[in-house]
């Protein structure tokens, strides 16, 4: 086995290595417990498993509508039955409730808010009528953790979240059961059950809407679309997965999430499955952790939407490290203790197989570190990290694409000491450059 679940100190369970992990490896692959569109998507992405319309080689022919709302799409014949068979999808109750709904006024978020909670009415249901799937499906997101409800401000009672991902603007506060953002969907969600003759088993009440929403924005992944023309990426859908639910975050993580929802699936949803790869080695024992945000974000924004969007204060140590720079020093960009010498010991190091997490460490330090992680749990919490280790691994993970930010991570199953050392996708744009080219850019940079 290569990982397992336990409690990471302080941050609730966690997901650690069970055996030395290799940079590129795949640590985690999973299929969707639930997947649900972005408000506003249906005439571009498959209602089931989100694939891009413009992504399918016969294009819109083979683009199938749906035969009772007409309101949504599905990638083919094969996705359409299958939405109508899963009762966590678009099937006959979550139809009927969309077509019920009085959706008027509400922005996209709420409305976004409800896909997802037809789909969890839908799920209970289907759980009442004995179906263990179901039930098994509902018990997972009832168990993804719930992020404390923050006093709101005067400006997030009644605002939605901007993502339901949880993304920006007053974040968890407006999920509690108090908000007027909450008892709004409550209202509309009753009416639409009424309306569409749904039984009892299916009714939430308004603290479980309320939680349910937080689960889900604090553990649900926001799936991007393809850049627009204007090159602007916006979200297609969300994703609940079970154990990838458990990454807990980093700042300087040691996986990245990889998707392939617009690949040609080998049956329905096989292109919904995600996985993560590892940016480098990762010692057994040590935390597998995952960056929340975009890598390149400046700390003032990392630690607000980890407070307002997931509830708890990061204190991991780049925050520590960049909360010591002054505003010079947080734009990022190779400075000059992050020269060549530095470079070529992190790229050597990935390269050779031997860079910890924290492989910036000197001497001693490095060598208690990599002993020490295992011991420490979550990683690196009383470690502190090098400004000229930031700089690099930014440099070496942050993809080189202008505007993209998505992260570098070493393509699996690459063969060891293959020239020009191993290759680099981006989990965004799918550009790759190896090693050397990294290696050769930083040497054209100083
Ligand atoms: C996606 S879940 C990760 C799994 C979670 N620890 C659990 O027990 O289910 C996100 C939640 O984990 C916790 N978390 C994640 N990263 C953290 C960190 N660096 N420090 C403290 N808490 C963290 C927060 O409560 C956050 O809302």
């Amino acid at each position: 086995m290569l990982v397992q679940v336990r409690e990471a100190p302080g941050r609730g369970r966690g997901i650690f290595a069970a055996r030395p992990i290799s940079a590129g490896e795949v640590v985690l692959r999973a299929p969707p417990v639930l997947l649900y569109p972005q408000h506003g998507t249906a005439a571009a992405f498959c209602s089931h498993c989100l694939r891009a319309f413009n992504s399918l080689e016969e294009n819109a022919a083979s683009v199938v509508a749906c035969s009772s709302c007409g309101l949504v799409g599905f990638c083919g014949a094969a996705c359409a039955a299958a939405a109508a068979a899963d009762p966590g999808s678009h099937c006959p109750a979550v139809c009927r409730l969309l077509s019920a709904c009085n959706l008027a006024g509400l922005n996209d978020e709420q409305q976004t808010a409800l896909q997802f909670l037809f789909r969890c009415c839908s799920l209970r249901a289907a759980v009442a009528a004995g179906d263990s799937d179901a039930a098994a499906r509902l018990a997972t997101i009832t168990s993804l953790s719930a992020p404390p409800v923050l006093p709101p401000s005067d400006a997030a009672d009644g605002a939605a979240p901007s993502s339901s991902g949880g993304g920006g603007g007053d974040g968890l506060s407006s999920w509690s059961a108090g908000s007027t953002a909450v008892r709004e969907l409550h209202g509309r969600l009753n009416h639409a059950l009424a309306a569409a003759g749904a039984g009892p088993a299916a009714a939430l009440g308004v603290e479980e809407v309320a939680e349910l929403l937080r689960r889900d924005a604090a553990n649900g992944y926001g799936i991007m679309a393809p850049s627009a023309p204007d090159g602007e990426r916006r979200i297609r859908g969300t994703g609940i997965y079970s154990l990838p639910s458990l990454l807990n975050h980093e700042c300087l993580p040691n996986v990245a999430r990889f998707d392939c929802f617009d690949r040609e699936p080998s049956g329905p949803r096989a292109n919904a499955c995600v996985e993560f790869r590892a940016l480098h080695d990762i010692p057994a024992g040590e935390e597998v952790t995952q960056s929340y945000f975009p890598l390149p974000w400046p700390l003032g924004e990392r630690q607000q939407r980890c407070r307002e969007d997931y509830g708890f204060e990061c204190a991991c140590p780049r925050c520590k490290e960049e909360a010591t720079w002054s505003e010079e020093e947080s734009e990022w960009e190779t400075d000059e203790d992050a020269g060549m010498e530095d470079a070529e010991a992190a790229g050597a190091a990935t390269a050779g197989g031997a860079a910890p997490a924290h492989a910036h460490a000197h001497g001693d330090q490095q060598q208690q570190q990599q002993q020490g992680a295992a011991a420490a749990g979550a990683a690196g919490q009383e470690q502190q990290v090098d400004p000229a280790y930031i700089n690099l691994f930014l440099l070496k993970y942050v993809c080189p694409r202008e505007g993209c930010y998505g992260t570098l991570a070493p393509l699996p199953g690459q063969p060891a000491g293959q020239p020009g050392g191993p290759l680099f996708e981006c989990n965004m744009c799918g550009g790759r450059r190896s090693e050397a080219e990294f290696l050769a850019e930083l040497e054209a940079a100083d």
